[in-house]
């Protein structure tokens, strides 16, 4: 595996926050407003409170329509919130849950496209690329148009140019959808290296057996987002903090939530695959 190219993207004294925190949420609240007479608004955060560090990876849980995605595209800047307020260091890498790329460009394009946008030079931009491809195993469909990849190879796209400018922060909305198991482990062990790299990493899953594999959990349940260290068994029970909200339900419910999916999905095969 290669490498990460190193960038030179030290962090400046300007860039710190007071502390460690690469992102903080504190008391969001969003409600999507109806649009049409005679149907409901929805209230989806309720003072969500939130945060994450430097070299720490923290999982994202909860139902269906909880809101996982509302608050990441919150913490990502891409959505307003109503109230609360969100604080953020350094610069931000997001990966949506639908891939956002351009179908008819290639890969490379691809490439060159968000690596000139966040400001890479040519260099950074071919060692990121190699990089990547080469972790994620897509090197052979660089010459590809987005829209002829099948929808796992598409995602390694989509992954890759969120993190291809090694952010301080890294925000991935169920970032394994569609992919085989060897790239599920490659995943992760990107992950493994970005964490050692000081980023900080907000993962959304529904993959209970993953838990362990996150520093810290938050399950968002009625628009509130309860906090669990992994291996601290007290965290289920601890009374609520100024800070973040202990998790109070067990984690039953994500059991079954989405369980098995990614596990060992097998992505759509290519020509030339
Ligand atoms: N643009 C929008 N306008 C109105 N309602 C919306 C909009 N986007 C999301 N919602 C609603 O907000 C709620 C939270 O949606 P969101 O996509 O954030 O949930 P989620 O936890 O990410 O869901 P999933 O696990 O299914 O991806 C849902 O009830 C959804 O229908």
């Amino acid at each position: 595996m290669k490498e990460a190219p190193d960038q030179g993207r030290g962090v400046s004294d300007t860039e710190k926050l007071r502390d460690d925190a690469v992102v903080r949420a504190s008391g969001v609240e969003k409600t999507y407003d109806s649009v049409l007479p005679f149907t409901r608004s929805v209230e989806v955060l309720d003072g969500a409170t939130l945060r994450v560090e430097r070299g720490q990876v923290v999982g994202i849980m909860g139902e269906n329509g909880s809101g996982k995605s509302t608050l990441m595209g919150i913490l990502a800047g891409v959505l307003t919130h109503d109230a609360g307020e969100v604080d953020r260091a350094g610069s931000v890498g997001w990966c949506p849950q639908e891939p956002r790329l351009y179908d008819r460009l290639t890969v490379d394009e691809t490439f060159e496209l968000f690596g000139t946008a966040y400001g890479m030079t040519d260099n950074e931009i071919a060692e990121a690329r190699e990089w990547l491809t080469d972790v994620l195993d897509f090197e052979r469909f660089r010459d590809r148009q987005v829209r002829h990849l099948s929808g796992g190879n598409r995602q390694k796209v989509n992954l890759s140019v969120a993190l291809m400018h090694e952010p301080d922060l890294l925000l991935l909305d169920e970032p394994y959808t569609g992919f085989d198991w060897e790239t599920f482990l490659a995943f992760w062990d990107l992950t493994e290296e970005l964490r050692a790299r000081g980023v900080g990493v907000a993962i959304i899953s529904h993959i209970i057996n993953e838990r362990d594999r996150f520093d810290v959990v938050y399950e968002l349940h009625d628009g509130h987002l309860h906090r669990q260290e992994i291996g601290d068994d007290k965290g289920l029970d601890s009374e609520p903090t100024e800070d973040d909200v202990a998790c109070k339900r067990t984690a039953s419910f994500v059991d079954g939530a989405g369980a098995g999916g990614g596990q060992r999905a097998t992505s759509g095969q290519e020509a030339g695959e």
